[in-house]
């Protein structure tokens, strides 16, 4: 369960004060995946930092009742100067798991061919897309975190292979999907939310948000 708690969050941007949330209360139960209709600026990515930990809210509370994911694209924990090898095991052993297995899968997933033994810091922006895409479906976790689908690759066959890794992930696990459109969400899951004026409206079907999201009043 990830739950919020009358949680407000704000930006002072120099003029004025952008609301994001504004005492929201809400709760993600396992096995209802959740997505997040916002258009661009109005904070899916703080929505989605603050999911993860990686933001505090300004008032109220966060409780997190389950393993979460750091939200996809994050290369936080990832280092330039060591290679995808290297950051996989490395990564493997921080959540305790097998090394090998996690080398292996990211090898596989992101098809890097020989870059996977080079450092990161020679990696175009769709090959680090791809690296930690790779290793965020590696890891296990209960509520898998991704903002705007998948990473912007190019690459067919990645393309291919980590959608298709990531439907059959939803089988047995829950994301929360923040994106400014709706054909994204579509793809993954039903349940949605309509991010607007600070507060989060949720919907039983992603049709219903889609509603309120396109309704220009
Ligand atoms: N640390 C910060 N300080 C000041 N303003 C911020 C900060 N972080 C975000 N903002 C502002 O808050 C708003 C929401 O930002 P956020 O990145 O969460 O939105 P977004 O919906 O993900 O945007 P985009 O789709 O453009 O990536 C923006 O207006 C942004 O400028």
């Amino acid at each position: 369960m990830l739950e919020f708690d009358n949680v407000s969050k704000s930006f002072w941007t120099g003029s004025h004060r952008k609301v994001i949330l504004d005492r929201v209360s809400f709760r993600v139960e396992l096995g209802h995946s959740l997505g997040v209709l916002a258009p661009n600026g109005t904070g899916k990515t703080t929505l989605i930092n603050m999911m993860a930990g990686l933001e505090k809210p300004d008032e109220g509370e966060i409780r997190r009742g389950c393993n979460i994911s750091f939200p996809l694209g994050f290369m936080g924990g990832i280092t330039n100067k060591h290679s995808a090898v290297e950051n996989s095991r490395y990564i493997a052993r921080i959540y305790g798991l097998d090394p090998d297995y996690v080398e292996a899968f990211c090898r596989w997933l992101c098809g890097l061919g020989e870059y996977f033994d080079r450092p990161v810091a020679t990696y175009s922006s769709g090959m680090r897309s791809r690296f930690s895409f790779a290793l965020l479906l590696a890891l296990d976790f209960d509520i898998y975190l991704i903002d705007e689908g998948m990473p912007g690759a190019n690459d067919v066959e990645f393309n291919r292979r980590a959608g298709a890794v990531l439907q059959d992930r939803l089988e047995s696990t829950t994301i929360v999907i923040v994106s400014h459109n709706p054909r994204t969400l579509a793809k993954y899951v039903r349940e949605a939310a309509v991010l607007r004026d600070g507060q989060l409206h949720l919907f039983d079907t992603l049709e219903e948000a889609r509603a309120l999201y396109d309704y220009k009043g």
